[in-house]
């Protein structure tokens, strides 16, 4: 049988027999992405079939995961010991000048964004309270400008930089290693260290993204991109307000809710941590409102501001060219090694629900309630997340609300302060069925069991209902995301499970694409709308919650309303009135989200189609027409297209949602997610020291978000649920039944009494 590529049109046609199916020298057969080394010049990684598909993928000899063991083997000679010396006094000067130069900027008072502006409501979409960051951001400059020092010393080669250095254990700056128990512990620790036996950092908060392919900085180090014809890159702004227009095209399968719950995944897996002043005050890197940018040299070091032409249709009228753009930490690499900058994930890197019960004993201390229970403000009868005194709310007028979270972003956008709201009443459900059954169980026990069963309930729910309707059938078969029939032997400890940064700014970013506008919600009558929110009204604004049907309006509404599609389009809610507050303008997060990415130095767009097995796009003409004169007014190049930018270009995969270099991208990291992680649900009690029984294993995987929707909400006016809760209740088979119509069925607790 002959068979051809669906990744490469003119590739490579052959047969699925013998030796196509079988690689040499003890290689293993996996999709391009996956074996990152298969780019490299000179590599030879013959083709394959991927195992029961027919699907070409290469034989990789790096271990079936990142690049990085290779590196190890190709790092040239070793440094002299005097020059490292000399290097690390130098990283040391140059930081305390660093500063020191901070903090004098903060005695002038244009320094830092005031509470009243919309960038202030991005820094409370990043900020971290974890006291470590400080410590850990300064050695990752450490180590880093001893990188750019050995590398002005000519010491080391821009191919030595581009592999990592990973064996170059000498750098300014060692992170503390964590101390992991003798016995590995029965719960996931929460930051998420020592789940790994032998890398006890791998995918543990405050440690840095990792890449699928080397970054583009162009100093090889941090600088930020350019373009390959040596011009800077267009602005954000430019390419944002060029390509992507607000236009309506409501997604024809799923709802909002499939939105909300995305960016709920991405708030529990990816953080970036961004640099602050003193106090953790956010740096202003513009003037005023953004009338323009401080000059370079009074500028915070770690200022990238985003430039707005003197034409742009939106932010010229009112006079303002420049968006506050803050750089994202660089965290040092736990073998204490000098390279390129990789920034740090202020979040766990696993799906832990750490967004839920925070990172850190304190945090974790602070939202803990008698009887292994969570916190609630109990609001006349309901429970709601417990109150923050901290200022991040738009009012703080009478009756007005702010709620605490374990990550402090909860209050950005209220649909997603609904969601903490109902795993918060999800947690506390579980923990009183459980007492009930195990009275002699300590609180702790009560809430550790809890909590192990929400994170259950969460990774199959991500893994069982929304993954697939994002990637389609094939990339779910072919990365084996698909859950298990009983437990699942997929656990590979070489796997590392860390975020990669262009799933981070990029690929899961999709989701900005989704976003409507509007909410509507709907009165108990049916059909009708009741009301229509406009975005950025409820951003930082969840007062609403405290109206008794507010919740259970907004839940079905989430379900009734069609999201958008994954297309060049973004809801101007987004791409001017971001965190406006009380101003008439407010932020751009498609701009924002191009700049972000050249901060982390992702490579272009066509790099990613390469790895994937695609055919690079060389002329704008292999573009539609419509993007195509688009894109080639803004940039210079082809080769120059921002990641986030192509991605959305693509048309979607067969059965998915994204395109098919996010769909990679996505399918990867998950995967890596599930393989490295020796917690993940479904894994039995030879690799998971949390495992569940074979008989609470089936009953977590009975679980449906409409389950958890169902069991949570308030249930005032609304009595009924569409049974997949990521799709429009207007699909046949979807439309609303009874919370106990066995369409929606329910875990049975009592498997989870001890005998
Ligand atoms: C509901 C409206 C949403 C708003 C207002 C919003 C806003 C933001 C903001 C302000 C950032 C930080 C940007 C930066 O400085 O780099 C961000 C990052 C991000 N967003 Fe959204 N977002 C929304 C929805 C979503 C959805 C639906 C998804 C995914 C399905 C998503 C995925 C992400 C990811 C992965 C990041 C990167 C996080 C990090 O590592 O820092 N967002 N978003
Ligand atoms: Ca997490």
């Amino acid at each position: 049988k002959v068979v051809r590529s669906h990744y490469e049109e003119n590739e490579h046609t052959h047969s699925t027999e013998r030796p196509c199916a079988v690689c040499p020298r003890k290689g293993i057969c996996v999709p391009k992405i996956q074996c990152p080394a298969h780019i490299r010049p000179n590599s030879n990684n013959p083709l394959c079939h991927l195992e029961g598909t027919g699907v070409i993928g290469v034989c990789c000899f790096t271990g079936n995961s990142h690049a990085e063991e290779l590196d190890q083997v190709m790092r040239s000679a070793a440094l002299n010991r005097d020059d490292i010396k000399s290097v690390h006094k130098h990283s040391h000067k140059k930081v305390a000048e660093l500063f020191r130069k901070a903090d004098d900027l903060l005695k002038g008072n244009n320094s830092v964004v005031n509470i009243t502006a919309p960038s202030y409501g991005h820094h409370l979409s990043m900020v971290t309270y974890d006291e470590r960051v400080q410590k850990l951001g300064q050695g990752g400059l450490l180590n880093l400008f001893a990188a750019q020092e050995l590398k002005s010393r000519q010491s080391i080669s821009d191919d030595d930089l581009a592999l990592g250095l990973t064996d170059q254990t000498d750098g300014p700056f060692c992170p503390p290693s964590p101390n992991c128990p003798t016995a590995a512990s029965r719960y996931r620790s929460l930051g998420g260290e020592c789940n790994n036996g032998l890398k006890a950092t791998w995918g543990a908060i405050n440690t840095g993204f990792e890449r699928l392919l080397p970054p583009h900085y162009s100093d090889g180090i941090w600088a930020m991109r350019t373009s390959v014809l040596g011009l800077p890159l267009p602005s954000p702004r430019t390419v944002s307000h060029s390509l992507l227009l607000d236009s309506s095209h409501p997604s024809r399968t799923q709802n909002l809710m499939f939105m909300q719950f995305g960016q709920f995944i991405a708030h529990d897996i990816s953080a970036g941590v961004i640099f602050t002043m003193g106090d953790n005050k956010p740096i202003a890197c513009c003037s005023g409102d953004g009338e323009d940018p401080i000059p370079a040299d009074q500028q915070h070091w770690a200022c990238a501001p985003i430039e707005i032409g003197p034409d742009d249709p939106f932010y010229g009228r009112f006079q303002h060219r420049c968006i506050n753009f803050v750089r994202t930490q660089v965290a040092p690499a736990a073998d204490c090694s000098v390279g390129y900058a990789k920034q740090m994930n202020g979040a766990t890197h696993y799906p832990d629900l750490s967004h839920l019960y925070g990172s850190t004993s304190e945090k974790l201390e602070s939202l803990k309630a008698p009887g292994g229970l969570l916190k609630v403000f109990n609001d006349y009868g309901r429970d709601l997340p417990p109150t923050t005194e901290r200022e991040e709310c738009v009012t703080t007028r009478d009756g007005a609300a702010c709620f605490d979270s374990g990550d402090n972003h909860a209050n950005q956008i209220i649909s997603l302060t609904v969601l903490h709201t109902i795993w918060t009443r999800e947690h506390n459900r579980v923990a009183r069925a459980l007492s009930r059954m195990n009275p002699i169980w300590t609180e702790e026990t009560v809430f550790m069991e809890t909590r192990r069963i929400l994170q259950a309930e969460f990774q199959h729910i991500i893994y069982n209902e929304w993954l697939p309707l994002l990637l389609g059938p094939q990339l779910m078969q072919l990365f084996h995301l698909y859950s298990a029939r009983g437990y699942s032997s997929a656990y590979d400890p070489q796997v590392n499970p860390s975020l990669t940064a262009e799933f981070s700014t990029a690929a899961m970013r999709f989701g900005h694409s989704i976003v409507d506008g509007k909410i509507m919600i709907p009165s108990p009558r049916s059909g009708e709308v009741y009301e229509t929110i406009s975005l950025p009204e409820i951003m930082f604004q969840p007062s609403r919650l405290r109206l008794v049907p507010f919740l259970d309006r907004l839940l079905i509404g989430l379900s009734m309303q069609a999201m958008q599609s994954v297309d060049p389009f973004v809801t101007e809610a987004l791409t001017h009135y971001m965190f406006r507050g009380v101003n008439p303008f407010g932020l751009d997060l498609a701009a924002i989200n191009i700049q972000r990415g050249r901060d982390y130095g992702v490579r272009s767009y066509n790099h990613y189609r390469r790895l994937c097995g695609l055919e690079p796009f060389t002329d704008f003409k292999q573009y539609s027409p419509m993007a195509a004169q688009r894109l080639s007014s803004v940039y210079n190049s082809p080769e120059d297209v921002d990641l986030w930018i192509g991605g959305l270009l693509e048309k979607p995969v067969e059965g998915g949602l994204v395109g098919a270099t996010f769909a990679q991208i996505i399918a990867d990291q998950f995967s890596r997610l599930k393989r490295g992680d020796r917690y993940f649900y479904e894994y039995g009690h030879d690799t998971n020291p949390g495992a569940f029984t074979s008989s609470q294993l089936a009953e977590i995987k009975k679980v449906t978000f409409s389950r958890i929707i169902c069991d949570n909400r308030d249930g005032v006016e609304f009595f009924t649920q569409s049974p997949n809760a990521f799709l429009r209740v207007d699909l046949p088979g979807n439309s609303l039944v009874p919370c106990d119509s066995p369409a929606i069925p329910s875990m049975d607790l009592s498997r989870f009494r001890e005998m």
